[in-house]
């Protein structure tokens, strides 16, 4: 491979300054953002170059944090890519074995590391059983791919302007397509609102609603509104009442509803899920609930993989206490024989099925299924969700 080593030293240094500097405050994403503000000096190759060095050391999660950097970038090259200049430099001895397969790549690793695997990822006790440890684990070094969903009936126009734009694209349904990860989304402005990017996983986790006509709906933790889309896009005549925690996120959802055309009114509240609700809720009874849970976001960190350095154990057991109080205090507002769902982006049993037991134990609500999925297979997030019916 050609590449000119100074550059590539040099780039190693923009990276070891950039990642001593994050304190793990935000979200990597949004301090990159301020960091090549901050460093103007860096061109548009180096600063791809940075974040992708970056990105693949966080996909390391807890495995090498006693090695020094370099030596982390190196191991994370190796794995995460079938190429590097970082390994051609700075591992010469290692490039043969740089194979195509990630299998292979991880192989090599573990001979010179045995056991490794377990540290990238060292909350296994608490996965799922559906989960496929070793499968789900490996995921991590690869990026998750881009996708959207496409709105019913917007199909062949939202195709047509993707070709128009040579932006290459593979359907996983008519709806469902796969993207490449960095495509220009700015480019597809004359189509703004008839796509909205959603994971593969988020677009499975409605299946097991069955809304009639006409009938009233609450998203109790809406954020901005991805779930609520999708519930209108197949069920355009209910009525939703939204309602989230902050009210800066409700007025994101707000902006994306006028985008994606929503005509029809819909009802929104700022609350606080954790505290009973009667006060504000009264006499409200609706037809069926979503609850997609605040939760640790554990089936989602190949996408956020910084979270794999951050994350502490002892925060699942918060989660789990918030999201049985979060259920707890909308239950009451379901009518009987009608549905809630319940949805995480969480691969832990605590966030699971152990709310999943909650909810039926002590709930008394009758569990109709519970669905793991499984992104890891298809190179996305993973999810869980599960169907009630009120007694
Ligand atoms: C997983 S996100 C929801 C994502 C959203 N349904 C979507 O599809 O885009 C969980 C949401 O729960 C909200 N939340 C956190 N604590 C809450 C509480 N105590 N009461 C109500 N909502 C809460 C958060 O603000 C966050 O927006």
């Amino acid at each position: 491979m050609e590449y000119n080593p100074k550059r590539v030293h040099q780039q190693i240094r923009n990276f070891e300054r950039c990642l001593e500097d994050y304190r793990f405050h935000e979200p990597f994403a949004r301090f990159l953002t301020q960091f090549y503000k901050n460093n103007k000096q860096m061109g548009s190759s180096d600063r791809r170059m940075n974040s992708r060095y970056c990105y693949h050391v966080f996909r390391l999660g807890r495995a090498f944090q006693d090695l020094p950097l370099q030596e982390r970038l190196v191991i994370a090259e190796f794995l995460c890519e079938t190429e590097s200049a970082v390994v051609h430099e700075l591992r010469p001895e290692w490039v043969e074995q740089q194979k195509p397969a990630l299998s292979q790549r991880i192989a090599f690793i573990e001979s010179l590391y045995p056991g490794f695997l377990n540290q990238v990822f060292p909350w296994h006790a608490h996965l799922s059983d559906a989960i496929d440890k070793e499968a789900f684990i490996q995921s991590h070094f690869v990026q998750p791919h881009l996708f959207i969903r496409i709105q019913a009936g917007k199909e062949e126009q939202v195709k047509k302007e993707l070709s128009k734009q040579d932006i290459s694209f593979e359907a996983l349904s008519p709806q469902t397509l796969v993207l490449a990860n960095g495509v220009n989304l700015q480019a597809l402005k004359k189509i703004q609102g008839l796509y909205e990017v959603q994971d593969w996983a988020s677009q499975q986790s409605l299946q097991a609603v069955e809304a009639k006509p006409n009938e009233t709906w609450w998203d109790c933790c809406a954020a901005s509104g991805g779930k609520t889309l999708m519930l209108l896009d197949r069920f355009p005549t209910i009525n939703v009442l939204v309602s989230d925690i902050r009210l800066s996120i409700l007025r994101n959802l707000e902006e994306r509803f006028e985008m994606a055309g929503i005509k029809r009114p819909f009802r929104k509240k700022v609350l606080d899920l954790s505290q009973p609700v009667a006060h504000i809720m009264q006499n409200e009874r609706f037809d069926g609930l979503i609850i997609d849970a605040p939760c640790s976001g554990s089936g989602t960190w190949g996408r956020t993989p910084e979270m794999l350095s951050k994350f502490q154990e002892t925060e699942i057991q918060k989660y789990t206490q918030l999201q049985k109080q979060i259920v707890k205090n909308a239950v009451p507002y379901l009518k009987p024989g009608k549905e809630l769902i319940y949805i995480t982006c969480s691969v832990f049993q605590e966030e699971n099925e152990e709310v999943v037991a909650y909810i039926s134990n002590e709930l008394n609500l009758q569990l109709e299924s519970m669905t793991p999925i499984l992104g890891y297979h298809h190179q996305a997030d993973s999810m869980f969700t599960a169907k009630f019916i009120k007694i």
